[in-house]
């Protein structure tokens, strides 16, 4: 099967100082998304989650391996992927309007003005800030000002829509908000999305995949989670459902106990066949080894 956004492969690798030898921060990664999926890569500091992010993005090259997005091999940045930064990184000096519209030119040149407004107007009202089109970003809240950015984001209507922690800046409430309407948006729109976090709720209330790295350097993809909550879940019920807390703690004790030990405990692991796991998914079980899917996270 083709899949929309395959991670073949992929290294990073940084020089050694002097004559020691070269830093892995990661190797042999293999993931894969399909067209519409929303993914989440969770794992400690320093494991890589920027670094395959910024290869996805266009704006780093591993050192090994090749990352195809719609069939084809990505080489540089590209508005077919956009890139929703913790920090808003919002032109100063442009209205709300102008900072959507600046992208939105820059993605269809040969429009007119005016379609270039409707159509940047449309994306602020997606994002719930009808009426704020004329504010300049010294105007807003924090939260506004990343609604901007994904409005912004969106408005290119990009292939993949990458987000590195696009909410951790946020008050608890403005986050579960701005949340809401990301899972809103991208399933009304079909749009792929790959995101990092360090928030494992927000992690089970908006992915359909939660992949999960071992601690760097020499980090690995170590298991897929695929989501067994209702694509229908709402974020004040997730704790509620069955599945939630097999998922949860999952993927606590992942990142507590095996997220350090799993490479000298998995020596057979194999980077091509990644685990897809379901914790949870026939209830009352032990999740982990009962609902190993025979599915793969590669190729
Ligand atoms: N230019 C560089 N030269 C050497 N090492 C680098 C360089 N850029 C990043 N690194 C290292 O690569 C590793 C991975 O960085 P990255 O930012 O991708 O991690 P991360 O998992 O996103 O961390 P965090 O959760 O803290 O954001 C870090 O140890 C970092 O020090």
């Amino acid at each position: 099967m083709t899949r929309f956004i395959s991670i073949e492969g992929i290294a990073r690798r940084y020089p050694g100082k002097g004559a020691s030898s070269d830093t892995t921060i990661f190797e042999d990664l293999w993931l894969s998304l399909d067209r519409g999926e929303f993914g989440c890569v969770i794992g400690h500091s320093g494991c890589g989650k920027t670094t395959v992010l910024n290869i996805l993005a266009g704006l780093d090259a591993p050192s090994e391996g090749t990352v195809i997005v719609d069939g084809k091999a990505i080489a540089g940045t590209s508005l077919d992927r956009a890139v929703i930064f913790q920090s808003h990184a919002l032109l100063p000096w442009r209205s709300v309007l102008g900072n959507v519209a600046y992208a939105v030119a820059s993605r269809w040149p040969a429009w007119p003005a005016a379609r270039v407004k409707d159509h940047a107007r449309k994306f602020i009202a997606l994002v719930g800030l009808a009426g704020a089109e004329h504010k300049r970003p010294s105007e807003l809240s924090g939260g506004m000002k990343q609604r901007v950015g994904i409005a912004r984001a969106l408005s290119i209507e990009p292939k993949i829509l990458l987000m590195d922690e696009p909410f951790s800046a946020l008050d608890a409430l403005t986050r579960g908000t701005l949340q809401d309407e990301v899972r809103r948006i991208c399933i009304e729109t079909g749009q792929t999305s790959f995101m990092i976090t360090h928030d494992v709720d927000e992690a089970i209330f908006l992915a359909d995949k939660i992949f999960l790295m071992t601690n760097g350097p020499g980090a690995v993809l170590a298991e897929v989670i695929r989501n067994p909550l209702p694509k229908g879940r709402a974020r004040a019920d997730l704790h509620r459902h069955p599945d939630y807390y097999p998922v949860r703690n999952h993927i606590v004790d992942f990142l507590v106990t095996r997220s350090r030990t799993f490479r000298a405990a998995t020596p057979g692991h194999n980077p091509r066949q990644v685990p897809v796991i379901a914790p949870g998914a026939e209830r009352g079980e032990d999740p982990a080894p009962a609902h190993r899917l025979a599915a793969v996270a590669g190729l």
